[in-house]
């Protein structure tokens, strides 16, 4: 059995209120162990709104609440740490303005140094991909799955893989030593609904 659980980054362009009682029976066909909020091209109000209303659901359930690439607004609205990358800020001014008790994830696309450097920087996890192609993100970036097997070896950093994951293609990234499995549409697109994907991807890792 691979010690690797399940993160839940949340569908584009969603309405909060609509979206609370689908991420409730998501989160309820659990474990899940993260969802990151994931809201571009927003006004401030917009994300602290959704935070208000999704935060609670994630928190009661003793699942952690990511803000994507906002650490500022993660810091003051209650949220467990953030999500940069690249286009962002660099992980050491994350870092400063999520403080050192809140978590931070970098995502580092397939390079080994920017890794090195996001756990150098005070990175709680780092994230490769894409592994697969992706539907929900555009990117010409493969990730090899080799990569999460020399990270493991190597680092005590836990590492999230993302990127086009579904139940059918995860297990060698679970025996690759992928600490967490992050997902949209294998969840949100699933044709049973998103708690079935939820199921659909947990048996999926008990099965690598
Ligand atoms: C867990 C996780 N990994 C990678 C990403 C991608 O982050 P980023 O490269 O900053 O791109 P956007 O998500 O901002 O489009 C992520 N969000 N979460
Ligand atoms: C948000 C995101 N970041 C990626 C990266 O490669 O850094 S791929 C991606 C989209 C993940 O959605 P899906 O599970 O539907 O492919």
């Amino acid at each position: 059995m691979y010690d690797c659980q399940l993160y839940l980054v949340t569908p584009p362009a969603l309405d909060p209120v609509a979206f609370a009682p689908d991420l409730a029976r998501a989160l309820d066909a659990g474990p899940v162990a993260a969802v990151q909020l994931r809201l571009k091209d927003v006004p401030d109000d917009t994300i602290l709104r959704a935070i208000d209303i999704l935060r609670p659901v994630a928190q009661e359930r003793d699942v952690a609440f990511i803000l994507n690439d906002r650490p500022d607004l993660a810091r003051r609205s209650g949220c467990d740490g953030a999500h940069v990358g690249g286009e962002d800020m660099d992980a050491a001014a994350a870092r400063t303005l999520l403080g050192d008790q809140l978590q931070l994830g970098v995502s580092c696309y397939d390079s080994r140094d920017l890794a090195m450097r996001a756990g150098e920087a005070g990175a709680d996890y780092v994230a490769f991909g894409a592994f697969f192609p992706s539907v929900s993100k555009e990117t010409d970036i493969r990730a090899p799955v080799e990569l999460l097997t020399w990270w493991s070896a190597m680092m005590e950093l836990p590492v999230v893989a993302i990127g086009g994951i579904t139940a059918d293609n995860c297990a060698p990234l679970v025996r690759a030593g992928a600490d967490f499995l992050a997902v949209i549409s294998a969840v949100w697109s699933h044709p049973e609904g998103p708690a079935a994907g939820v199921r659909a991807m947990n048996a999926a890792i008990d099965a690598a």
